[in-house]
């Protein structure tokens, strides 16, 4: 492919209720929409790697609508779903992709959706369709895998995209390579993992789709297993209903009864106790997660960096800075930018800065 300046870049990030989409002019977003889905439109379908061609129609009527010369588009970037273990880094989507994909061999997740749209487009305009950093991004040390029980080895599943994105720039503030650095990366949303990256390696993170490491505001993270076995035989429970307990309607929200932690600092600031030792449980966790990966990491920690929705609140933040400022130097990355992300990790393989890897 010959080497265009300043490119068009596709980038598509399907959510659980939204398919995001940017366009980037090299490393300039100049469009950029949220696609809302109405609940009952998902609910037409079983799986959420089914509503690739309904989200694709969304997109494609959207960019006809604001005038956007297809042909000029030079790649596609999806954010990139439960494939199979992989190291980090920008993949072609290949025929065994999509069809690992549609299959869902590692799970259903609307972000199967990414490759699937991103191939398909890429088809009809005869360009290049890319993911990047998927969420089974795996690199974990072998030492990590281990979980205690045979049965069950940890798996690496988590923030990938926005975490990498994050400690390539915060090695970029440390005036360091990201290859060079070790960096411990919380993302903190609705899910929260929380990485130790070890030149340019994610060494051991905690599984954010499956009740491991900190609890978050949707999600129950790890909790005392012999006790979790006797609640899901109690007969109370469907195995539907334990997952739900796990994700979706676990941690903050199942305390409190919602996943907003604005919410949640109000009731605090109206005197609320119990919102105040659920949020500052949740603090403490992750903190101590953080203290946990400073020791896989010897303690030779360049910096801490905090991100996702959660790091927008100041409240939160200065508590886990309480904790670990003594690590290292934090840096807060408030929100994500996985649409950049996905732009800059397709735009890096079109400048050929990084050569693209084959699924
Ligand atoms: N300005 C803010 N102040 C405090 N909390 C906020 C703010 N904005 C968002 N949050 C909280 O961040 C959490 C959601 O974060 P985010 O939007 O990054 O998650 P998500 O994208 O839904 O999930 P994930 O990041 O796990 O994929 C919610 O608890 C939300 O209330
Ligand atoms: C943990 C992987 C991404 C998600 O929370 O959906």
């Amino acid at each position: 492919m010959s080497e265009i300046k300043d490119p068009l870049i596709l980038a598509i990030n399907p959510g659980s209720t939204s398919t995001k989409i940017s366009l980037f002019k090299g490393e300039k977003e100049i469009l950029t929409e949220n696609i809302a889905h109405k609940i009952e439109e998902l609910a037409r379908f079983n799986r959420a790697s089914d509503q690739d061609l309904y989200r694709m129609e969304l997109i494609i009527r959207y960019l006809r609508e604001q005038k956007v010369n297809l042909s000029e588009i030079a790649a596609v970037v999806g954010r990139g779903g439960l494939v199979r273990p992989i190291e980090g880094g920008t993949y072609i989507v290949t025929e065994q992709m999509v069809a690992d994909l549609k299959k869902g061999i590692m799970g259903d997740h609307p972000s199967n959706c990414g490759g699937l749209i991103a191939y398909a487009i890429s088809k009809a305009l005869g360009c290049q369709a890319y993911i990047v950093d998927p969420v089974v991004v795996d690199e974990l040390q072998e030492l990590a895998r281990i979980s205690g029980m045979p049965l069950i080895p940890r798996k690496s599943i988590f923030h990938a995209l926005n975490q990498k994105a994050v400690a390539r720039e915060t090695a970029k503030k440390l005036g360091k390579k990201y290859r060079e650095s070790s960096i411990i990366v919380a993302h903190m949303g609705g899910g929260v993992t929380v990485g130790a990256h070890y030149r340019g390696k994610v060494i051991d993170v905690n599984n954010g789709l499956d009740g491991d490491g900190p609890f978050s505001p949707e999600r129950s993270g790890g909790v005392p297993v012999g006790d979790l076995v006797k609640v899901a035989f109690s007969g109370t429970y469907t195995y539907q209903d334990m997952k739900k307990l796990i994700k979706g309607h676990g941690g903050m929200v199942a305390y409190l009864g919602t996943h907003d932690l604005r919410v949640v600092e109000d009731r605090i600031d109206k005197g609320d106790s119990e919102a105040k030792l659920i949020f500052e449980a949740m603090a403490y966790q992750i903190a101590k997660e953080i203290g946990a990966l400073a020791t896989v990491l010897f303690g030779q920690v360049d910096a801490i960096a905090l991100t996702g929705g959660v790091a927008k609140s100041k409240r939160f933040v200065d508590l886990i800075k309480k904790r670990v400022s003594f690590i290292a130097p934090i840096y807060i990355f408030p929100g994500e930018e996985e649409m950049r992300a996905l732009a800059l990790g397709a735009l890096r393989v079109l400048n050929k800065e990084e050569e693209a890897k084959v699924y």
